[in-house]
């Protein structure tokens, strides 16, 4: 049955990245672990490692089992809004054109150089 839930931004849970105050973004899902920190099999370090992005991948990799994910509900404080994650993939797209353009200037640049000056060597012959 659909309930109603909190909505936050991966920059609001961003704020809580200590253990002091811990949220972790799972799966479209916020989670306040900061009461788990100490009890969690994988240690306190691999969940702090984890806060102000998607940890997602992260908790996939460790290979929880059923039962982890059935424990991990209890601390479910709202959903992310996913809206603010667009922003964040324009950004890392704009990023890798910025990479790519960088990525060609260097050897269009070695080349030009290397024209001009075969050019004038051929010259002066
Ligand atoms: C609410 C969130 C989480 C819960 C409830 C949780 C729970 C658990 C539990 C119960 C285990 C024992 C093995 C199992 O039953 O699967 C475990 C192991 C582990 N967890 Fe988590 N976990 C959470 C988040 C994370 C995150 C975000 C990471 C990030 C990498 C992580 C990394 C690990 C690792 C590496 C182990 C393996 C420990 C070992 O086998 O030595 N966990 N977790």
């Amino acid at each position: 049955m659909p309930t109603l839930s909190d909505f936050y931004t991966i920059q609001d849970a961003s704020q809580h990245k200590t253990k002091e105050d811990c949220w972790i973004v799972i799966d479209g899902k916020v989670y306040d672990v900061t009461q788990y920190l100490d009890d969690h099999p994988g240690g306190d370090d691999v969940i702090l490692a984890a806060t102000g992005k998607d940890a997602t991948d992260d908790f996939e990799d460790a290979g929880h089992s059923k039962s982890a994910r059935e424990l991990m509900e209890q601390y479910f404080i709202g959903e992310l809004d996913t809206s603010t994650l667009i922003p964040a993939e324009k950004n890392s797209s704009e990023n890798s054109v910025q990479l790519i353009k960088q990525y060609w200037a260097v050897p269009a640049a070695v080349v030009g150089i290397s024209v001009v000056v075969g050019f004038l060597y051929l010259r002066k012959k």
